[in-house]
């Protein structure tokens, strides 16, 4: 009878230790649960198998529409059982938008922390954030950096490297990939953006002398790609033998011939937004984001 017992405690012990995962946007084989819309617009979920009382859930932010699926896909998981839901977020929607730029405007990130927040997950693991300001905004926050994804990338590489810290926003965390990178140089760059229309209007990098260096861009994000083409175009007239953009983050925007015609030769970025449709493959390494958030 004991072994009995022992037995279906093991078993009863391994469930409780074991996590389901479930992933939105759902892969194509999703099996645990299906989602629709209805004819007005809302989304709704319906989960097709009970969940594990632990459940990983892995978030894509794909625009707005998705933080709704996701508020339905935690709702349905706990009405079903699901005691501990552990979050991993490798976007984190408004962390551009830390603070207030201009009269009028909302502070997103604390708009979508506080969204997130109340879904009480058990942890909320996010991937090269913009700024401290979303750790300091999340509950149970756990921030993973760059520097493994960055490792990986110059691993492969095996030309004379140095790090481009792209404005003052990213110094702190260069500096702190040049660490972890046992001391790759640090190259400091600045911009001036003028906050009213967002549009770039200087760019300046601190160093003589480029020549023989292939530079390493390290940012959290590329939206339209101007950051790295005004600075591109500066390294390359300082002699840079070559140019490689590294970001957590790709929006999919930026034009491919604009950032090849500023002197980029390469992209590397992850899937966190979506594997990227309007660059080629030849230019653009996307790497999985999942491989890069200790899970
Ligand atoms: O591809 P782009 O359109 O040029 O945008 C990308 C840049 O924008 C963000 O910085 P941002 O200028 O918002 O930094 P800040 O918070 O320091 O103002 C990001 O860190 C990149 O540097």
């Amino acid at each position: 009878m004991s072994q009995q017992i022992q037995t279906s405690q093991a078993v009863s012990n391994s469930q409780c230790l074991q996590a389901d995962f479930y992933q939105l946007p759902a892969a194509s084989d999703e099996a645990n649960y299906r989602l629709f819309q209805f004819g007005a617009g809302e989304n709704h979920v319906q989960l097709l198998v009970p969940p594990a009382k632990r459940v990983t859930l892995f978030f894509g932010y794909r625009g707005d529409q998705s933080i709704m699926q996701l508020l339905l896909l935690t709702d349905a998981l706990r009405r079903s059982g699901a005691e501990q839901i552990d979050l991993l977020l490798p976007y984190m929607p408004g962390a551009r938008q830390d603070r207030i730029c201009n009269v009028g405007e909302a502070l997103s990130v604390k708009v979508y922390a506080s969204l997130i927040n109340q879904q009480q997950y058990a942890s909320v693991s996010v991937f090269d954030p913009h700024s401290d300001v979303t750790a300091a905004l999340l509950d149970r926050v756990q921030v993973i950096d760059n520097h493994s994804f960055v490792a990986a990338i110059a691993a492969q590489l095996t030309c004379d490297l140095v790090l481009v810290s792209p404005d003052a926003g990213a110094n702190k965390k260069v500096f702190g990939l040049a660490k972890a990178l046992q001391g790759m140089p640090v190259i400091r760059a600045d911009k001036h953006r003028d906050v009213v229309n967002g549009h770039i209007i200087a760019t300046e990098v601190f160093c003589d002398d480029l020549s023989g260096k292939t530079c390493l861009i390290v940012d959290d994000i590329c939206a339209g790609g101007r950051t790295f083409i005004e600075l591109a175009i500066k390294l390359k007239q300082k002699g840079a033998q070559s140019v490689i953009l590294i970001v957590s983050h790709y929006e999919d925007k930026a034009s491919e011939s604009a950032l090849r015609e500023a002197g980029i030769d390469r992209l590397f970025c992850t899937d966190s937004l979506g594997v990227p449709i309007h660059i080629s493959s030849e230019f653009c390494h996307c790497h999985a984001v999942l491989r890069f958030m200790n899970h």
